[in-house]
């Protein structure tokens, strides 16, 4: 461990949780339910209505009033504004979805009906075949909670419920400040130059954390230009690639101390992604320093900067995944360790030849395994996907 970790380095969870509980929510907006896939309810929703709206067949076939044999004395179908009433005796043929007629006993499929001229028979049904009304949904039944994910069943449930219209977190503002002077953007890199990794690999990762596609700047490794992509951007976060270590190219710690910023956490006791920060500006809007290192930068991401954005969007916790990992891995160690894994059947399965500046193993796992410094190999990890 360097003399920069043994000085101020927070453990990876308690990095975790703060990024997470420091972060103030943003507001709330309306938006059209079509519009909110993937949003965080601000709010809760009720059910603004009962479901099934009225007593409706689950089944094509024939509504049937007492016993059997029954006279068919018409038909309905689904849409049908008033279904009518059935007398003992007799039926109509109706249609999956379409408002019973009063008096309907049970619904006889098709399948299970003898048809003869306008006469219909059938052993006594087993099943009525008949949703009631509101046995789904009541009026004032709650659909959702605050800080859900807008997953496709729940804007499905949203719309049975009468929803138009949901509350949902403005999406973090995210500027992407991508640093080093042999970082390029585009094509192959030339002596002594590197593809940028860390812009895609972040934006992914934001955009599905719920922030608002960032806005990607390239900076060199230039003090004043670090200082002006970072002091320039009224963004909820600004995300810093690069410049984190101690470097004498490394300039985000002097810029963020001339900003006036608090860091809240300046290195974290994991492996890659060590030197990674969280700071908070005097404005209140926050700063995310992630590792050069593209592997040590996607674990930084996740460590600080998905926890923030999930504090900014005030989501519920995200539900803890835990397997056995399978395979050989090394003891975590002092530290927590990050390995790529690949998730099989009830395992997970460490991806070889990991290390900090490489991502061909993050690339074929689904996440990583979290091993914390007192793990031993026949506990189930933690795994956060990608
Ligand atoms: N004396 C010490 N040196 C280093 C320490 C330390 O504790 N003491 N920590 C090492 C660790 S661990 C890491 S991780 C790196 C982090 O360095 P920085 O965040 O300052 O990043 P850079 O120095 O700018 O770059 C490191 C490495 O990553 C490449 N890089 C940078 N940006 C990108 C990008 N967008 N896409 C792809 N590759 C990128 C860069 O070319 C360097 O190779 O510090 C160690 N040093
Ligand atoms: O954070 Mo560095 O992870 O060891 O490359």
């Amino acid at each position: 461990m360097t003399l920069l970790e043994t000085r101020r380095a927070t453990e990876w969870r308690t990095a975790r949780v703060r990024a997470r509980q420091l972060a103030r929510p943003t507001g709330c907006e309306s938006i059209p339910l079509a519009d909110a896939a993937g949003r965080v309810l601000g709010a809760e929703v009720c059910s603004r209505t009962q479901v099934p709206g009225f007593d409706t067949a689950a089944m094509d076939g024939y509504a049937v009033g007492g016993p059997g044999p029954w006279v068919v004395v018409g038909r309905v179908l689904a849409g049908a504004a008033s279904p009518g009433a059935l007398a003992p005796g007799t039926a109509v043929e109706i249609a999956t979805g379409a408002p019973v007629p009063s008096g309907t006993g049970a619904v006889v499929p098709y399948e299970e009906s003898r048809v003869d001229g306008d006469l219909v028979d059938a052993s006594p049904p087993r099943k009525t075949h008949v949703r009631r009304a509101g046995e789904d949904l009541r009026p004032g039944d709650v659909l959702a909670t605050a800080g859900s994910d807008l997953s496709a069943p729940l804007l499905g449930l949203l719309a049975q419920g009468g929803a138009d219209t949901v509350s949902v977190r403005r999406r973090p503002s995210v500027r992407l400040v991508v640093t080093g002077d042999e970082v390029v953007q585009l094509g192959l890199p030339g002596p002594g130059q590197v593809r940028d990794a860390l812009g895609p690999l972040v934006l992914a990762l934001v955009e599905r954390a719920g922030a608002a596609r960032p806005e990607l700047v390239a900076v060199p490794d230039d003090h004043d230009r670090l200082r002006e992509a970072i002091a320039g951007s009224d963004a909820d976060v600004v995300v810093v690639t690069g410049s984190s270590s101690v470097g004498r190219a490394d300039h985000l710690h002097a810029v963020l101390a001339e900003l006036g910023a608090s860091l809240h956490v300046d290195g974290v006791a994991c492996r890659p992604g060590h030197p990674q920060v969280l700071a908070e500006r005097p404005n209140g809007r926050w700063v995310a320093g992630l590792p050069g290192n593209p592997f040590a930068g996607l674990v930084a991401a996740l460590t600080v900067l998905v926890p923030l954005l999930d504090g900014l969007l005030s989501r519920a916790p995200r539900p803890v995944f835990r397997l056995p990992v399978g395979g050989p891995v090394s003891a975590p160690g002092s530290v927590t360790r990050l390995v790529p894994v690949r998730l099989g059947d009830g395992a997970a399965v460490p991806v070889a030849d990991a290390g900090p500046a490489r991502l061909r193993a993050a690339a074929d796992a689904d996440g990583v395994a979290v091993l914390e410094p007192d793990w031993t190999p026949d506990q189930p990890a933690e795994i956060l996907r990608w």
